[in-house]
């Protein structure tokens, strides 16, 4: 099933064309690398294939939806995408639970229930140990292992990763790719940007982007790079 389309994308800012006719589409259980040079319209594609921004024309579509046609974003935003970036943004005065219950609490699901959810989910990552610590006491590792929950929880099934490896070393990139593709194994659609062909070798399919085009897209899994 597919869960994001793309279909003749462009996304213009004054006269930077940052996507020029870009069609994609990622189905549950694919992991789909996006690779290209500074510029190329990487992020550009995260953010309208997550409805933070929208096309200038061409449609997106989750699970089947036209996001166009969609009154409440946020919420489908919330329900069926997690995002990742380099900088995740936790709220510094939260703990680490509270980070992860916030977008449920934000739907509407009481506290306790979504600090179990949250509980669960820190556990999958590897990270329960450390629920009532605040980020500022957390290694980058495990910040970014918390992002990862609080992109996960409430089952999304897209989720869309810009550079989550950012700046941590190869060890605990590796660990937060294997995160990615597990989850991905177990039926998310994910998207993911990376500059390192090491983290690309654990996608199925990799798209290159070049002055907001696809260029070249390749479908070879590179099972020896794992
Ligand atoms: N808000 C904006 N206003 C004007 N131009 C923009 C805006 N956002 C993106 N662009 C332009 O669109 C193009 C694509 O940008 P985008 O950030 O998507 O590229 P990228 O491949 O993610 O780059 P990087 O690898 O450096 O993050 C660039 O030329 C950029 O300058």
């Amino acid at each position: 099933m597919t869960v994001v389309e793309l279909r003749d994308v462009t996304r213009e800012h004054g006269q930077a064309h940052a996507l020029r006719g870009v069609s994609l589409e990622v189905a549950q259980g694919e992991l789909v690398a996006v690779m290209g040079p500074s510029g190329s319209g990487k992020s550009t594609l995260l953010n309208l294939a997550g409805g933070l921004d929208r096309p200038t024309s061409g449609t997106v579509r989750i699970e089947g939806r036209d996001l166009a046609e969609v009154r409440d974003l946020a919420a489908l935003r919330r329900g069926s995408v997690g995002y990742v970036f380099q900088d995740l943004n936790l709220i510094p005065s939260l703990t680490a639970a509270e980070n992860v219950m916030l977008p449920r609490e934000l739907d509407g699901v009481r506290a306790a229930q979504a600090r179990k959810e949250a509980l669960a989910v820190l556990a999958d990552v590897g990270v329960d140990q450390f629920a009532d610590r605040f980020p500022e006491e957390l290694s980058g590792g495990q910040r970014q292992r918390v992002a990862i929950a609080r992109a996960l929880v409430g089952e999304r099934r897209l989720l869309l990763a810009d550079e989550p490896t950012g700046a941590l070393d190869t060890a605990t990139g590796d660990e937060i790719l294997s995160l990615l593709r597990n989850r991905c194994d177990e039926g998310a659609a994910v998207l993911l940007v990376t500059h390192e062909p090491r983290y690309a070798a654990w996608a199925d399919r990799v798209v290159y982007l070049r002055d907001g085009l696809i260029a070249e897209a390749s479908a070879v899994r590179l099972e020896s790079a794992r």
